[in-house]
């Protein structure tokens, strides 16, 4: 009997987001501006700690700041707490967004307007040395060299941090406020 061949088999597409890297440290910057700000970070730290594939390695200290708007800094809208956590962890990048994605959810975050006032924001700053540019994913996190509310905390935990391809945290954060008025 001839054998039926047997049509290829396509392993299946993987985009660079979706591929875990064995062990990455991840930087994600974290922020609050309603509710009970403190409470609220401690505990969605502790439930990312809780998280199968991710251990919360530092904190920073945490950072009150101005609500930034579209328009710009708005002292009228309720003050942030900011900071950033460093993680280890075995997921991929993707699983990492899925999972703040979801503790941002497990704290009463709901997503109207642009930069709209949020019980907490949960951002990957940064995944190991890894570029991703996909169409709801960006590392490094596209607006991170702009805000002094991430590269102040992050400089907290790291004093060498950098962006990959921007350069070091502490030269971006001079600049920054070399600019501001
Ligand atoms: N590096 C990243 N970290 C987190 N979310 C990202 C990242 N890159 C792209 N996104 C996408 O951005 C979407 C919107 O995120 P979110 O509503 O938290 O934005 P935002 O916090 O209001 O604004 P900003 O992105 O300026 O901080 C997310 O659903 C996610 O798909
Ligand atoms: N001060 C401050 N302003 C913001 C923040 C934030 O974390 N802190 N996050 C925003 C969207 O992510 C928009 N504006």
């Amino acid at each position: 009997m001839t054998p039926i061949a047997k049509p290829p088999v396509h392993p299946p597409v993987r985009r660079p987001s979706q591929l875990s890297l064995g062990v990455t440290s991840a930087v994600v910057a974290f922020g609050a501006n309603l509710g009970d700000r403190e409470a609220t970070i401690r505990h969605a730290l502790a439930a990312l700690d809780a998280t199968e594939g991710i251990t919360v390695t530092r904190v920073s200290p945490l950072h009150e700041s101005v609500a930034v708007k579209p328009d710009g800094e708005d002292p009228d809208a309720p003050g942030y707490l900011n900071g950033v956590a460093l993680l280890s962890t075995t997921l991929s990048p993707r699983a990492l967004l899925t999972e703040l994605n979801r503790v941002e959810r497990e704290h009463g975050r709901v997503r109207a307007e642009r930069w709209g006032d949020r019980t907490l924001d949960l951002d990957i700053v940064a995944f190991g040395s890894l570029t991703v540019d996909e169409p709801d994913l960006t590392i490094p996190h596209p607006r991170a060299a702009e805000r002094d509310f991430v590269l102040a905390p992050w400089l907290d935990v790291d004093p060498d941090a950098a962006l990959p391809g921007l350069g070091r945290a502490d030269a971006l954060l001079a600049a920054l406020r070399k600019d501001r008025p």
